[in-house]
């Protein structure tokens, strides 16, 4: 029986890693899949890992109807039996009712691959959708960290090097990693989360310098 299988996990997590593998899986034993992604860092239409791996994918837009275009795969004698998701919290919701509809009707296993919560904690509608509808959810095995040492299950957003929790949605980005950006993302604990409590916060309120900040 096909699935609907929500891999999910923070930002860093090897979410788009465990992608490819997937699809170089399914096809060296001759499944055929298509990969599909939106908003991926390295541009329009591409899959990439932070691994150093990168593919190219069909971009998800505003229109794209999974239904149709498994569909015309399909009437046009080329087999789908695997349809690999990336990035999927930005999908809508009726998209991911559509791969929902793949697997149901057509046995078409998808494995899809997002970010559940957003800078805010709040659920992106696509993964809401997702954990509503998914046969498995499925939790990367490898633990991201956050500063302090424990499990990171929170997304913060910097912008200009301070946490921040108003803002759009949706803002394209990666985790700081010592080159500056404006808007960055770093993950975090609850805890932390909660505190607003950043790698950089937290080694500023240690330091003696800057106790006047914490007073
Ligand atoms: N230089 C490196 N050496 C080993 N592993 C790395 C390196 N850089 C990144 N990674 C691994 O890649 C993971 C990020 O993979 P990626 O698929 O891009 O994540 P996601 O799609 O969840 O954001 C990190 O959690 C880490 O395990
Ligand atoms: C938390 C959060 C993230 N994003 C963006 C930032 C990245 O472009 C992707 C996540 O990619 P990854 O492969 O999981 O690292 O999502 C966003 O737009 N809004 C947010 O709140």
């Amino acid at each position: 029986m096909a699935e609907l299988v929500f891999f999910s996990g923070t930002m860093d997590s090897g979410k788009s890693t465990l992608a490819l593998q997937m699809d170089h899986n399914y096809g060296v034993r001759g499944r055929s899949g298509l990969i599909y992604t939106r908003g991926d860092r390295a541009g329009a239409a591409r899959l990439s890992s932070r691994l150093g791996l990168e593919v190219g994918a069909r971009e998800v837009t505003d229109g794209t109807d999974f239904w149709a275009e498994v569909g015309a795969e399909h009437r046009a004698g080329r087999a789908v039996d695997h349809v690999v998701c990336d990035e999927a919290q930005f999908y809508s919701p009726d998209q991911v009712e559509q791969l929902a509809r793949l697997v149901d009707e057509m046995e078409v296993d998808v494995f899809a691959f997002g970010i559940t919560t957003d800078f805010r904690t709040r659920l992106f509608p696509g993964s809401a959708r997702l954990i509503e509808l998914a046969d498995r959810i499925e939790v990367l095995q490898v633990q991201s960290l956050c500063w302090c040492g424990a499990r990171a299950t929170h997304n913060a957003r910097t912008v200009g090097g301070i946490m921040v929790v108003e803002g759009e949605q949706v803002v394209i980005g990666d985790i700081a990693n010592g080159a500056p950006a404006q808007v960055a993302y770093e993950v975090l604990c609850r805890r932390h989360h909660m505190r607003r409590m950043t790698a950089d916060t937290s080694r500023r309120r240690s330091s003696p310098d800057d106790e006047a900040l914490w007073a």
